[in-house]
């Protein structure tokens, strides 16, 4: 789809450094190029940096990104996350990590409904480049706009973050449904009240509730809990096929950053006294081994309540 690729050279080439070599970090890196910037990749085990550069990617697990980042000197450069997933223990989003391990405070995400396998197939899609930083979240979507790829930018990058952390767990919720094949009605109305969660827990977290009715909210939430391209989509629909986790995860070969983060969420956040019937049977499917069919009852026994209460 070359005829909707980039209008135009940019008046001025960047240089990115991305540090990971996987889907998502390549995928990116291909838009980045069609754009006219240079970018080359890093291997997560480098201790220190081959050359200079002017924005920093990071495109590896959440749950790596520390240790990865301790082996390295802090680049006097901006860093955009373009991971999706809150960190064990700490329930920190990777900005958090960033700011934790080297101080910056030149951050930025880029989340949204985006398969990397189909940015690389040169189709259509939208995101948001977010940064508390106005003037950097600009500069990451001029980076990376181009017309096949609409990158729209917003100042609520918690809101972007916990968007595209939370999606992975609800994913898990959507394949589980599908896997049981509890009908086309129920996965709507399962999606439908994963946003609202979803919208409860991020704004006590510090997110905008427009920000979860967006891009990298609702939008990344209806794509992976309604594809099989989703990697937490198929973990739940595995799950529900009868498939343990450890066969799952092994049959699926890549991260399912749902896995870790429905930990996080339960553990590291101070959000027990918010109502979150989807993530809290997700943990304990995923990590108490309670029965997919027991769970699903119990979501549907729960007393009736007023739709936004
Ligand atoms: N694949 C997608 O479509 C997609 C889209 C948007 C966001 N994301 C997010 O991007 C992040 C990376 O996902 P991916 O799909 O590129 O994963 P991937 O499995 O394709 O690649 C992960 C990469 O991480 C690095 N890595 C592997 N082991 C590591 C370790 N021990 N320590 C540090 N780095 C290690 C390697 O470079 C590896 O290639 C995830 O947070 C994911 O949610 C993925
Ligand atoms: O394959 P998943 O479930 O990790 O989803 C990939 C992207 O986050 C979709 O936006």
């Amino acid at each position: 789809m070359n005829e909707i690729g980039p209008r135009e050279a940019p008046e001025r080439s960047t240089s990115v450094c991305i540090l990971g070599e996987g889907r998502w970090g390549r995928a990116a890196g291909a838009i980045l190029t069609e754009n006219g910037h240079t970018t080359f990749f890093v291997h997560h085990t480098l201790t220190a940096w081959p050359r200079r550069f002017e924005l920093l990617c990071l495109a590896i697990p959440v749950q790596h990104i520390r240790e990865t980042l301790r082996r390295l000197p802090a680049p006097a450069v901006p860093v955009l996350s373009l991971g999706k997933g809150l960190e064990i223990r700490t329930g920190f989003r990777v900005t958090e990590i960033v700011r934790d391990v080297w101080g910056t405070d030149r951050l930025a995400a880029l989340s949204g409904p985006n398969f990397a396998a189909e940015i690389q197939q040169g189709l259509p899609a939208a995101t948001v480049a977010a940064s508390q930083d106005e003037a950097l979240a600009a500069r990451v979507q001029q980076l990376f706009h181009n017309r096949r790829f609409r990158v729209y930018r917003s100042s609520d990058l918690a809101g972007v973050e916990i968007g595209g952390a939370l999606k992975n767990v609800y994913g898990i919720a959507g394949g589980l449904c599908t896997g049981l094949e509890l009908g086309e009605n129920a996965s709507a109305s399962l999606l439908t009240r994963c946003l609202a969660e979803m919208t409860r827990l991020g704004l006590r977290l510090g997110g905008r509730a427009e920000t979860f009715a967006g891009l990298s909210g609702l939008g990344d939430l209806i794509l992976t809990a309604r594809s099989r391209q989703s990697r937490n989509f198929l973990l739940g629909y595995h799950l529900a096929r009868g498939i343990s986790l450890k066969e799952a995860l092994a049959r699926i070969g890549s991260v399912v950053e749902g896995v870790p983060t429905a930990a996080s969420v339960r553990d590291n956040l101070a959000v027990a006294d918010i109502k979150k019937p989807v993530a809290d049977e997700i943990y304990r499917i995923l990590f108490e081994g309670k029965a997919i069919r027991r769970s699903m009852l119990d979501l549907l026994e729960r007393e009736a309540a007023p739709e936004n209460g």
